[in-house]
């Protein structure tokens, strides 16, 4: 990590547990993490945190996103409709990486019922140290670009 980069994280009551443990580990990493909650085991809706980070990211305030609800669907499905927003669920390392590699993504989403901490502690590792790769995939990434820029 060349800078402290900033990290948002964001969940619903699902996955209120995980999201403290990978709080936790990702300021251990050494990066600074912005808590976009849920903050308690209280019902919420998971579009109304995955597009608060999700706009965090587009908007430059935050580097990098980490979003978990059951499945790691939703806030995938919800972050997806910012524009500009390239969120990857990964549930396992090898995904977590190429959707930085390959994907140019910058924000990975998890399942708290789906996976245990440790992989998602590591899936998050592995995304956060990952860089994109450009070459071959800078062409596909700029189509899904130019389709959100002319709808076409
Ligand atoms: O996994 C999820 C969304 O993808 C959520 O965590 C959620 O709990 C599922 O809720 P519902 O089935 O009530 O929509």
């Amino acid at each position: 990590m060349a800078e402290k980069w900033k990290v948002a994280l964001g969940c619903d009551e699902a996955a209120y547990d995980m999201k403290q443990v990978l709080v936790a580990h990702i300021e251990s990493l050494g990066y600074d993490v912005e808590d976009f909650g849920t903050h308690d085991a209280k019902p919420v809706l998971y579009p109304d945190v995955a597009l608060e980070v999700a706009q965090a990211v587009s908007e430059g305030r935050v580097d990098r996103g980490v979003l978990i609800c059951g499945t790691g669907i939703g806030v995938a499905v919800s972050a997806n409709k910012v524009p500009g927003i390239r969120a990857a669920q990964a549930h396992d390392t090898y995904s977590a990486e190429r959707a930085r590699k390959s994907n140019d993504a910058q924000i990975v989403t998890m399942g708290a019922r789906v996976i245990g901490l440790e992989l998602a502690k590591m899936i998050a590792e592995t995304f956060l140290s990952s860089e994109f790769s450009g070459g071959s995939s800078q062409a596909k990434v700029d189509r899904i670009a130019a389709y959100e820029r002319d709808g076409r």
